[in-house]
């Protein structure tokens, strides 16, 4: 048979099986409706995270079986999508995020919920939380630590003071591009971007355009909308505002740095139901006399209970007085984990769990 006959033929079975996948989603999107109704009779939330999950587990295992031939690594982002859209039809969930548009944390906000939610791009982190606590917004997602540039302190103090739960994690690898419309490097000279991005960049700022002035701003997509109409400007920014904006990749990944992650916080206002491979990330003041650590977090190690993080910020009350944020795994609905957080929370002056949620992947 000739190639474009044999061609001709593969691209009908391709067809065929498109087909055959859309009027799958429809059926499944169906489904989905149903279920919705349900949930709005019993008053039980639209997004179930556990579930969502589970799905994704079953079917990067089940992918393994079939031989990978269509790519496991794929399998995520294409059921996030599938899963987002059919979610959609039973309600729309808002998500606010720090924005604007093509922010890593927009990116992060994607990654997490798909497409199909309605994303309210806001100014700054305490607005992310204020339009969950206006009922604006049923999410929010914030960026909370950077593998380089470490803690966002602010998302901290803001997790201590407003009355709100942690109901997930994302982590986004962060790669930091030099975009402009001028793709000659040696005419640029302004660079924009957010200050931790140009912090990231430093070393190769300095050695290839030392003559530049750095100019930071709001966000690294805000940067990139100020480099769209100069011929003179840059931004170091992502490749999704690269395309929003329609700027040329300049130089690809300035940041230089092969494990540059930052990890981001979605918050809600209830704490999802365990998983099985889950966190909970709660804070703690201590008495201030010798041992007094040690003694809080010994429950802890009687429960056999991994903890992955600790992290101390002054509490602003006192001077030199200080809360300490801290990570372990497992969900308070494992009676390991409630046993001795109850534990803690009876030796600590100031207790409060931020929240129990899936691991990221
Ligand atoms: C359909 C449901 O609602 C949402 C959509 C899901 C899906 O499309 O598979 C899964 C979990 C929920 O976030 C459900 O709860 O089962």
């Amino acid at each position: 048979m000739d190639y474009k006959k044999k061609l001709e033929e593969l691209r009908n079975k391709i067809d065929q099986i498109d087909e055959q996948i859309l009027r799958l989603l429809n059926e499944r999107a169906k489904l989905a409706q149903e279920v919705g109704h349900i949930k709005k009779e019993h008053n039980l939330p639209i997004y179930v995270p556990s579930r969502e999950k589970a799905i994704f587990e079953r079917l990067e295992k089940l992918n393994a079986e079939l031989g990978e031939i269509f790519p496991t690594d794929a399998v995520k982002p294409v059921f996030r999508e599938i899963i987002s859209a059919c979610r959609s039809t039973e309600e729309s969930i808002k998500v606010a995020y720090l924005g604007p548009r093509a922010t890593f944390t927009h990116q992060a906000a994607i990654k997490h919920f798909g497409q199909a939610v309605e994303h309210i791009p806001v100014s700054t982190i305490k607005d992310v939380f204020e339009e969950i606590v206006k009922e604006k917004a049923d999410f929010g997602v914030v960026p909370v630590e950077n593998t380089i540039e470490g803690i966002v302190n602010y998302t901290l103090d803001l997790l201590v003071d407003y009355p709100l739960k942690i109901t997930g994690e994302v982590i986004l690898e962060i790669s930091l591009h030099l975009m402009g419309i001028n793709p000659d490097v040696r005419e640029i000279v302004r660079v924009y971007s957010h200050r931790h991005a140009l912090a990231e960049c430093r070393d190769w700022l300095r050695e290839n355009l030392p003559n530049a002035q750095l100019i930071e701003v709001e966000s690294t997509a805000k940067a990139a909308e100020m480099a769209k109409d100069d011929y003179e400007s840059a931004a170091v920014a992502s490749e999704a505002a690269a395309d929003i904006y329609g700027l040329h990749i300049i130089e690809r990944k300035i940041d230089r740095h092969i494990h540059n992650f930052t990890r981001f916080l979605v918050i809600g206002t209830q704490i999802p139901n365990r998983t099985g491979n889950d966190k909970t990330t709660f804070i703690f003041s201590v008495k201030n006399e010798v041992g007094a650590l040690y003694k809080t977090l010994e429950p802890l190690y009687r429960h056999g209970i991994n903890m992955t993080k600790i992290e101390s910020r002054p509490s602003k009350k006192e001077a030199w007085d200080y809360i300490f944020f801290t990570d372990i795994e497992g969900h308070i609905q494992d009676e390991r984990v409630e046993k001795a957080l109850k534990e803690l929370e009876e030796i600590s002056p100031f207790f409060k769990i931020l929240g129990s949620y899936p691991k990221a992947h």
